[in-house]
């Protein structure tokens, strides 16, 4: 087994964050070093002798996911937790009819428009288990040449003596676990939350940001969405003295519709939470918001070309309805780790300094910026509605040796030579849309003026 510590040894000098990027096809080599990590990386038995595992997600291609396991692992019991219903369960079962180790858990549904967007790993060993929490679609394309976040547990070992209140971290990483897979209330995975109970997972240094679907109120009201992330800011975040005047940065891949102005719920409940900070927010100071979505023209040029855009579904119909958005919007700009041309399908939000030297924390998730993910408060304030299954990873400096902020970069060569310098996925400073000719990414109108990277326009419907 010193093999498996050797390996989560050097991930771990790597950096303690454990957080890394997809690797990217077609891009030169050191973007896609130490810091970059593909599916059969995080499948490979240098990580520990698989047992079994359970893939939460939205999009399967089960036969391509059996072949990213070792092949002396792809009979092992493997359990599927997805969102679909009536026909589309019926197509996804049948893609395993002849795969007898893989069964499913379909995820209920009761809201409308809800998704199970969560995209997790629990892999068991004969060691012990690890939690992965990911950006990625269990679908070849999604680990090809996006630009995607992946954040590795360390190898959590089975206690001597099961227990669900023992073996917990600083960050309750354990018990909001287990909260989260018993929300779902289906019994597929009660041997799954079991397993979990019987590891010590004291080693967990990040916060599980959840959600699931349901009118949450009273405590529950601040266990999921937006409003856990307020609550662990206003606990265990910076003090407000000293972000008071930093940005929130939003960056995602898809956009539901905001109501008709920023008050509604962007500036209002939403950057409420996350500018929340410990000492109270001052009312008055509204933080300055900036989101990054890809342009038009940064998809064109991208290495997929215009297909990429088929991964990020922002609708002109919801667009039109709220320009106002548009406004915060900056390009994806990646030229530190080499991934200006891999389009983002990785979802992360921070609150850096205004050098762009620090960031007071990060937050890699599932969740898009829209109400159905993050939630939005009803009945003045005493319910939080939520529709989709989330799950996200927050890094709180006070966690990662007790310090006030981290200090962030996207530029391999910082990267590679530091061991305490958090890696960012995108290049600060944000660079603006260009007035006058960027516009932001649709992917249901036509782009006929210019040919993308292979030569193609773009002709949806
Ligand atoms: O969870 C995820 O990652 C994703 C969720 N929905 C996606 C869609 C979509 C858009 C409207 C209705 C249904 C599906 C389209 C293309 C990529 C995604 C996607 O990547």
């Amino acid at each position: 087994t010193s093999r498996f510590h050797v390996v989560t040894k050097v991930y771990e000098l790597a950096q303690p964050f454990s957080f890394f990027l997809t690797k990217v096809a077609g891009i030169a080599d050191k973007y896609n070093s130490t810091l970059a990590l593909d599916i059969k990386d995080i499948l490979s038995a240098d990580m520990g002798n698989l047992v079994a595992s359970c893939q939460f997600n939205y999009m399967f291609d089960i036969p391509w996911l059996v072949q990213q396991y070792p092949k002396e692992f792809r009979s092992k019991p493997l359990l599927i937790v997805h969102g679909e219903q009536g026909p589309s369960k019926t197509t996804l079962e049948a893609e395993a009819i002849d795969y007898s180790n893989v069964r499913f858990c379909q995820a209920k549904l009761e809201m409308l428009f809800g998704t199970h967007h969560t995209k997790m790993m629990l892999l068991q060993y004969d060691t012990g288990m690890r939690v992965v929490i990911h950006t990625s679609n269990l679908i070849k394309q999604d680990w090809h040449q996006k630009t995607q976040g992946i954040w590795i547990s360390p190898l959590f070992p089975k206690m001597a003596k099961p227990s669900a209140t023992e073996g917990d971290s600083t960050t309750h990483f354990k018990r909001n676990l287990l909260e989260y897979l018993s929300a779902y209330k289906a019994y597929q995975l009660k041997d799954w939350i079991n397993n979990i109970s019987e590891h010590d997972m004291s080693t967990a240094r990040v916060v599980i940001i959840g959600s699931v679907p349901g009118r949450h109120t009273g405590d529950q009201m601040k266990s999921w969405g937006h409003m856990k992330l307020k609550r662990v800011l206003q606990q265990h975040g910076p003090s407000n003295g000293v972000v008071k005047n930093w940005p929130v940065i939003g960056q995602f891949s898809s956009i539901g519709s905001m109501g008709a102005n920023k008050e509604a719920w962007l500036c209002g409940e939403w950057l409420q939470s996350l500018s929340a900070a410990t000492g109270g927010t001052t009312l008055s100071s509204v933080p300055l918001l900036k989101l990054v979505f890809p342009t038009k023209d940064n998809v064109r040029c991208s290495l997929e070309g215009f297909p990429a855009g088929g991964s990020i579904p922002y609708s002109i119909n919801v667009a039109k309805k709220q320009m106002f958005l548009h406004d915060f919007f900056h390009q994806w700009r990646s030229e530190g780790q080499g991934r200006s041309r891999a389009m983002p399908h990785i979802k992360t939000y921070l609150r850096p300094s205004p050098d762009n030297q620090k960031t007071a924390w990060f937050l890699v998730t599932s969740a898009n910026l829209s109400k159905a993910a993050w939630g939005a408060l009803e009945k003045k304030g005493t319910q939080l509605m939520i529709r989709s299954y989330e799950i996200g990873v927050l890094f709180l400096p006070k966690f990662f040796g007790g310090k006030d902020l981290f200090d962030v970069s996207s530029n391999f060569e910082m990267l590679k030579s530091s061991t305490d310098v958090f890696p960012l996925p995108f290049d600060l400073p944000l660079t603006d849309y260009i007035k006058g000719k960027d516009r932001p990414w649709m992917w249901d109108i036509p782009y006929m003026d210019l040919p993308d990277t292979n030569g193609n326009i773009w002709c949806p419907g």
